[in-house]
C-alpha cells in the first residue's frame, strides 16, 4: 500500500526559553542550515546563538503561541487531517525538527501496512536548509529502519500553473476592497552561500540582477530564482501593474550576506517614499508561522507605522485553505493512481 508523509519545519514544544533552546539546538547544528564545519558550528551554536537567542525566540513564540499550541504545528496537523477526508490512502504528519519525528511517522505508515511512501516536503521552493534536508534525513532514516519501504518525493511545486492559480486566488481573496498602493513579496532569506553552493552548474549564479531571470539548469535548485519566479508568476496572472509589487526576503541571522533586499528594510523605505497602504504576502512558507504572525505582521507592521505608513495588510499563508486542500489532494491522488 502507498502513504503521504508530509513535512514540515518544527517548532519548539512550548514557548519557554528552555524548550526553544532545545529545538534551535537541533535546528541550528543542522549542517545544511548553518554550514560551517562541525567546530565552528559547535562555537557558533552552542557558544554563541544558544546562550543568547533562546529568551528574546521564546518571549517572541509567547507573542503568537495558541491554546492548542504552535500555530505552524496546529495548521499544519489541520491541513493533514483535511487532506486525509480527500485521500484513500494513510496520510501522516511530521517534523524535521522537534518531536514530532519522522521516524515516529514513518513507523504509524508502516504500521498501517504502507510499503511505498511519498515524502512531501511542504515547502514551495527548494532550499538546502529545507527541503534537502528532509530528504537526507528521510533517506538515511528509511535505509537504517525501513528498508523494505521505497521511498519517493515531491519536488519544489514553485512554479506549477495550478498552485500560482491558488495562491493568487488566496491573494486576491484577502485584498478584496482593500485600496494597497504596494504588494510586497516577502519570502524567507538564506546566505548567498547557499546559493553558490548548489548551483549545479557551478558558474551560473551571481546573486546580481540578471542571473535569475537567464534561463539555466542551475535554478532546479536555486532558491531565489525560484522565490523571485513566483513573484513573477503571481504578478501575471492577477495582472498587477509594474511598480506595484517587489520581492524581498526576511528573518536574516548573523553578519554573512543573505539574500537581498531585506524586508525589513523594503518596508521602511516604502513608508517613507510615502507608501501609506501596503499588504504583504509571504509564499515561502505554507503554514503562519513565528516569521509571519510575529516578525511580519506585529515588528514589520511596526516599522511601517513608525515612518508614517497606515494601512499594513497580511496576507495568511495557504494554511488549510479549502483550493490549497484540493490541490495538494489532487496531487497526492495522481500519485497514487
Ligand atoms: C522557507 C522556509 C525557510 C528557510 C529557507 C529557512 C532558512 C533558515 N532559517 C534559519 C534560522 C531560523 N529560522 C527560524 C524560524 C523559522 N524558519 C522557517 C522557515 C525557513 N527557514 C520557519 C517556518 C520558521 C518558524 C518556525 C516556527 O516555529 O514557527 C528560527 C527560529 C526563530 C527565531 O529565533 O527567530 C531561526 C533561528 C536559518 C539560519 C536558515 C538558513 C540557513
Ligand atoms: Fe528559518
Ligand atoms: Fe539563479
Amino acid at each position: 500500500m502507498k502513504g503521504i508523509l508530509l513535512v514540515n519545519l518544527g517548532s519548539p514544544d512550548s514557548p519557554e526559553p528552555k524548550d526553544v533552546k532545545k529545538y534551535l539546538g537541533e535546528f541550528l547544528m543542522d549542517e545544511r542550515v548553518i554550514d560551517v564545519p562541525l567546530w565552528a558550528r559547535n562555537l557558533l551554536v552552542k557558544g554563541i546563538i544558544l546562550n543568547t537567542r533562546p529568551k528574546a525566540s521564546a518571549a517572541a513564540y509567547k507573542k503568537i503561541w495558541w491554546e492548542e499550541g504552535s500555530p505552524l504545528i496546529v495548521i499544519s496537523k489541520r491541513l493533514q487531517e483535511k487532506i486525509q477526508k480527500q485521500v484513500e490512502t494513510p496520510v501522516a504528519l511530521a517534523m524535521r525538527y522537534g518531536s514530532m519525528t519522522i521516524k515516529k511517522s514513518m513507523q504509524e505508515l508502516v504500521d498501517k501496512g504502507v510499503s511505498e511512501i511519498l515524502l512531501f516536503p511542504l515547502y514551495p521552493q527548494f532550499a538546502m536548509a529545507t527541503t534537502e534536508t528532509i530528504l537526507v534525513l528521510a533517506e538515511e532514516i528509511q535505509k537504517q529502519y525501513f528498508p523494505q519501504v521505497k521511498l519517493d518525493s515531491v519536488k519544489a511545486f514553485y512554479n506549477k500553473p495550478d498552485y500560482i492559480k491558488v495562491l493568487s486566488n488566496s491573494i486576491k481573496k484577502h485584498l478584496e476592497g482593500k485600496d494597497y498602493d504596494h504588494l510586497l513579496f516577502s519570502y524567507h532569506g538564506v546566505p548567498e552561500r547557499h546559493i553558490k553552493k548548489r548551483d549545479i552548474t557551478k558558474s551560473h549564479c551571481k546573486i546580481d540582477g540578471s542571473c535569475c531571470i537567464t534561463p539555466s539548469k542551475a535554478h532546479e535548485f536555486c532558491y531565489r530564482h525560484q522565490c523571485l519566479e513566483v513573484t513573477r508568476l503571481v504578478a501575471k496572472h492577477l495582472q498587477l501593474e509594474d511598480n506595484s509589487y517587489s520581492s524581498s526576503f526576511q528573518s536574516r541571522l548573523g553578519f554573512d550576506p543573505w539574500l537581498q533586499p531585506y524586508t525589513d528594510r523594503t518596508i521602511e523605505r516604502l513608508g517613507k517614499e510615502g507608501i501609506k497602504n501596503m499588504a504583504i504576502v509571504t509564499p515561502a512558507f505554507v503554514s503562519d508561522c513565528l516569521e509571519t504572525l510575529e516578525e511580519i505582521a506585529m515588528e514589520g507592521q511596526e516599522i511601517f507605522h513608525e515612518v508614517g505608513g497606515k494601512d499594513f495588510t497580511t496576507i495568511p499563508c495557504l494554511n488549510d485553505d479549502e483550493e490549497f486542500v484540493d490541490l495538494l489532494s489532487n496531487w497526492i491522488n495522481n500519485w497514487i493512481n
